[in-house]
């Protein structure tokens, strides 16, 4: 636990949450700590402190619908391969920073004491974490932040989270970063998954050396490997898993891009913490705030939301309408 890389000033973090039914404290993998949020209908999620990583989101039916892999390390300071990554302060390899910046190897505090949302949590099972840099970080990347999550699950089990980034220098300097959520979704099988909200769009191919290129055709499928970042994308973005006949839903707000992940076999079997065949049973949907950097002035702040959720669709049989998932609110 790193709570002592909190500043003496930060007298309302702590690793524990308060004592809740709907949030408790847990011991997770090798021993690190994690807040486990459950809601009165049975849907679940796991948050490590480590990262503020989410690595479980379960429905009402007890069955998880992000993909953690099975070879996942949970040791820092590898990032744990799977759940919800945070990228921050720099997506990918854009700037000087380590892959995906720090924010995910980094240990997060519970705030128990986080400045009021303009809208209410409708939801007891929520958690709030802070990561301040610490003395080493401000080396790497010399800033003061405040970077606040709250992960939050809604009464029908949709798993919420808010980013709030802070720029709390006191020599006058802004600074600028790239963001996502770096999503992984448990699907049956990759063959049979259609993503719905990104067609026509222009996308940055990390494949093609960042290339920009415009999507041709109807919904994404896939059959080798993917890496793009599309840009400008809608707020709503559907992947129809055919069969499992589930549909998850991604509504974001703040994030104007979604990068698109699979590895495929050959990437899969260069990662150590990630098994051979696993790609065939995750796909990355990533809300992202990267072909347009962040910048805050001190005192400013920035909010990025994305708000998932799981819902039955009869796609198989030809009745849902895409579109319909799309457009409904
Ligand atoms: O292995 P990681 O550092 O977790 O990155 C995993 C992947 O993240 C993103 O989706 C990037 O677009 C990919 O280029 C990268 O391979």
């Amino acid at each position: 636990m790193s709570s002592e890389k909190v500043p003496s000033s930060a007298t309302a973090s702590s690793t524990a949450p308060p004592a809740s039914p709907h949030v408790e404290l847990a011991k997770g993998v090798n021993g690190l700590d994690k807040i486990v949020l459950r809601e009165s209908r049975g849907s679940s999620a796991e948050v490590y402190l480590y990262g503020a990583h989410v690595t479980s989101w379960k429905n009402d039916h007890g069955e998880e619908l992000l993909f953690v892999s099975n070879k996942a390390l949970y040791k820092p300071p590898k990032a744990i391969r799977g759940g919800i990554p945070i990228c921050f302060p720099q997506f990918g390899g854009l700037g000087p920073l380590e892959q995906h910046g720090f924010a995910r190897n980094r240990f997060w505090t519970v705030d128990t004491d986080p400045p009021p949302f303009p809208t209410p949590t409708y939801s007891k099972a929520y958690v709030d974490l802070i990561l301040r840099p610490s003395e080493e970080d401000i080396k790497i990347w010399p800033h003061s932040y405040e970077f606040r999550l709250r992960v939050a699950l809604g009464p029908g089990g949709d798993l919420m989270l808010t980013s709030r980034v802070r720029n709390t220098n006191t020599d006058g300097k802004p600074f600028t970063f790239t963001f996502a959520y770096h999503t992984y979704f448990s699907v049956s099988d990759i063959s049979e998954v259609r993503v719905e909200g990104l067609e026509t769009l222009d996308y940055l191919d990390n494949l093609k050396y960042r290339e920009r290129f415009t999507e041709q055709g109807d919904a994404l499928t896939f059959e080798s490997e993917v890496d793009k970042i599309y840009l400008s994308t809608p707020t709503k973005i559907a992947i129809l898993d055919h069969e499992k006949k589930r549909t998850f839903v991604i509504r974001k707000d703040g994030l104007p891009d979604a990068v698109v992940w699979n590895p495929w076999d050959k990437k899969a079997k260069a990662m150590a913490d990630f098994g051979d065949d696993e790609y065939k049973h995750m796909l990355c949907v990533e809300a992202a705030a990267i072909e347009k950097s962040i910048t805050l002035k001190p005192g400013e702040e920035w909010k990025g939301r994305q708000e998932l959720s799981a819902v039955p669709s009869s796609y198989c049989s030809g009745q849902l309408d895409p579109q319909k998932v799309l457009q409904s609110s």
